[in-house]
């Protein structure tokens, strides 16, 4: 603590109270400061024999206007006593037991604590300092408490130092030390008060220790408060057991996660958790830390899986800190992005094959089953799916996609259904959630469902008829709620046949088909999808979007597309980096796109006579507009995107008939 009196004072002090232990000194000094006192009190301001602590007191006590032979106690109002008290009861608590010990080595004494403005709080032994009494020095004249806490250190006070004279008369010396906070502020004073006979120079260190006991109990009771606070305050669950696997004490986040009020001192961990953890295994003092899944045993008898970790402590027992699944996976799917971006309005086209699809999705999303999406790669299938989980009841859940295709064979099923620690060689430490898991209360994607093994085939058969995922190396079965929406590019029906996908699956799979039409049987979606990209990437590269020149619209629009949206998105991000100016020009088009449209017409193809009269009519009204795309559509009263397929269909190029050909 902190102490202001100098070493040579102390010193000086000190020997000055040793040397009272001879009583004529004592006498001597009495009568010294009697006569000084006398004096004070007549105004004089020399008072030689006086310490000057003392002296410069008397004289503050007598500028005061303090009246030294009256005496009497002044109080503060029973009310604000309450408030004192009520405020200061840590320091009261605390500093009780410290002066009832005190008390017992001055059975004759009288101890008090005062607060900073030198308000009683409590006393024992003698009667002497009321509760509530005044002790500073402006209201009491120099005192041994009111000088400790205008000083700020361990002072002493004799009988004569006293300012008035019922304090003087008492015959008892004081020593008075200050006590204070973790900041080192001043928070009140302890007064010791004994007969002049069993006061000697220990006396002031016994105070001054007193004190100092009760300011340090304050700084470890704050400490131990604020980590108090932090472990209850903490977002996971904290554990503290004993050498024999007993609950030393729970923090709040703990008490909550088992429902329990109460701390549950004493009661052995195992009987909180089911049996499945082997914790001899576990709370093993070799490892510094070690993870596991373990279920606690909530009081309806329901279980709460939760994934725990167990440092051993030095001293003892065990620090086990829990958290349970549910919020491991939410902070998974935080840090993966588990989130459906796109909904039925990012889904570009008007073509009847695209709305026809966009009605059964629609449907889809209005119902729980099991969706199974068909379509070319690139086709929209993913997109499709998003858009089914945003518009359905689970929006707000996860969305998890997983290409089963892409994941090695050895890994799908603990992809899937996850894996408990030891389940195999490379397996995580404390075991690891799969996709399953993660899409608990959400929507799980399997994209290219048609290269899922054989083996995690007849484990997923098991999640989608049970609804629950049993980790791979794990006894007992975890309940999910997923809704599986599941996407091919393959024949499955023919895969079935072939032996590569099993039967039951493609059933389970199959209660909701989604067909997605490939990009070249909606050609008329192109344009339309064209705008949508342009405008998308010239945001991204914050420019205008460029035009697309009739002639490089007709070579998109007369395309196979084998790689359908995706190829599409490709060619015109390509076509915006390349593009010189406003307009993307042919040349702006992959070449090969270029080459492969010219042929890509009815070359061989019979034409019906109706087919021939309607590639004629176009071609005529080519020649009166002069190539002119806009005016042909007009006049033959169809819409652009449909002449862009029957051009294609017909294998006529508008810039044939523009002048200069
Ligand atoms: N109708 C559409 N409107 C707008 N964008 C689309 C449309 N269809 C597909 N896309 C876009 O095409 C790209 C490919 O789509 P997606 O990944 O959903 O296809 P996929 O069929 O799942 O492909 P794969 O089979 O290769 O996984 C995406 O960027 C998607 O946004």
């Amino acid at each position: 603590m902190q102490e202001k009196v100098a070493p040579s004072e102390l010193t000086r002090e000190l020997q000055f109270v040793s040397e009272l232990q001879r009583s004529s000194v004592a006498e001597g000094v009495q009568r010294e400061l009697d006569a000084a006192w006398t004096d004070c009190l007549a105004g004089a301001t020399e008072l030689v024999p006086v310490r000057p602590v003392i002296r410069a007191s008397w004289l503050r006590s007598r500028a005061a206007g303090i009246v030294a032979e009256e005496f009497h106690y002044e109080f503060v109002e029973s009310q604000e006593l309450a408030r004192r008290l009520q405020r200061q009861r840590e320091l009261l608590d605390i500093a009780a037991p410290v002066m009832a010990e005190l008390l017992r080595y001055n059975p004759d004494g009288h101890l008090n604590l005062a607060d900073a403005e030198g308000v009683t709080l409590a006393a024992c032994g003698l009667d002497l300092t009321p509760l509530g009494s005044r002790l500073l020095e402006s209201v009491q004249g120099t005192n041994c408490t009111g000088l400790a806490l205008r000083e700020q250190r361990l002072v002493f006070v004799l009988a004569g130092e006293n300012f008035k004279r019922g304090l003087r008369e008492r015959r008892m010396h004081c020593a008075s030390a200050p006590v204070r906070d973790t900041q080192g502020r001043l928070l009140g004073a302890l007064t010791l008060t004994a007969a002049v006979g069993n006061f000697h120079c220990h006396t002031l260190g016994t105070v001054q220790a007193a004190a100092d006991a009760i300011s340090r109990q304050l700084a470890l009771t704050a400490l131990l408060d604020e980590q108090q606070r932090v472990l209850e305050v903490l977002n996971e669950g904290v554990i503290l057991l004993d050498d024999d696997r007993c609950i030393r004490s729970l923090n709040g986040y703990a008490r909550r996660l088992l429902q329990l009020d109460d701390p549950q001192r004493g009661r052995p961990f195992a009987s909180l958790i089911t049996q499945d953890t082997d914790l001899d295994l576990w709370l093993d003092r070799r490892w510094e830390r070690q993870d596991r899944d373990l279920t606690l045993l909530l009081p309806d008898g329901s279980g709460l899986p939760c994934l725990a970790s167990a440092a051993p402590i030095a001293q003892g027992g065990w620090v086990l800190s829990l958290r349970e699944n549910r919020r491991i996976r939410e902070i998974t799917r935080q840090l993966l992005g588990t989130r459906a971006r796109y909904s039925f309005n990012d889904i570009q086209g008007r073509s009847p094959a695209l709305q026809n699809a966009l009605r059964v999705a629609q449907a889809a999303s209005h119902s729980e089953a099991t969706v199974l999406v068909l379509g070319e790669s690139g086709v929209g299938k993913e997109l499709f799916a998003q858009a089914i989980h945003n518009a359905s009841v689970r929006r707000h859940g996860p969305f998890v996609a997983v290409n089963c295709g892409a994941i090695p064979r050895d890994l799908v099923q603990s992809e899937l259904f996850g894996h408990v620690e030891g389940a195999f060689t490379g397996a995580a430490r404390g075991g690891a959630a799969g996709k399953f898991e993660l899409a608990d209360g959400g929507t799980l994607f399997l994209d290219e469902i048609g290269d899922m093994p054989l083996e995690a085939q007849a484990s997923l058969l098991r999640v989608l008829q049970e609804g629950e995922v049993t980790r791979i190396g794990a006894k007992k079965a975890q309940a999910v709620d997923v809704r599986v929406i599941a996407a091919t590019h393959r024949d499955l029906a023919q895969a079935v046949t072939g032996g590569s996908f099993r039967g039951d699956v493609f059933y389970r799979l199959n209660v909701l088909p989604l067909q997605v039409p490939p990009l070249r049987e909606r050609r008329e979606d192109i344009p339309l999808l064209v705008a949508t990209l342009l405008k998308a990437l010239s945001r991204h590269l914050e420019r205008p979007p460029p035009a697309i020149a009739d002639e490089a619209l007709t070579l998109l629009l007369a395309h196979s597309w084998p790689g359908n949206v995706r190829e599409l998105e490709n060619v015109i991000e390509r076509a915006v980096n390349l593009a010189q100016g406003p307009l993307i020009q042919p040349g702006d088009l992959p070449p090969s796109l270029v080459a492969n449209t010219l042929s890509t017409d009815t070359e061989g193809e019979r034409l019906t006579p109706l087919e021939t009269g309607q590639r004629d009519l176009i071609r005529a009204t080519l020649q009166q507009t002069r190539g002119n795309l806009r005016q042909t559509a007009t006049r033959l009263g169809i819409s652009r995107a449909g002449l862009y397929v029957k051009l294609r269909r017909y294998a006529l190029n508008p810039a044939d008939f523009r002048p200069g050909r």
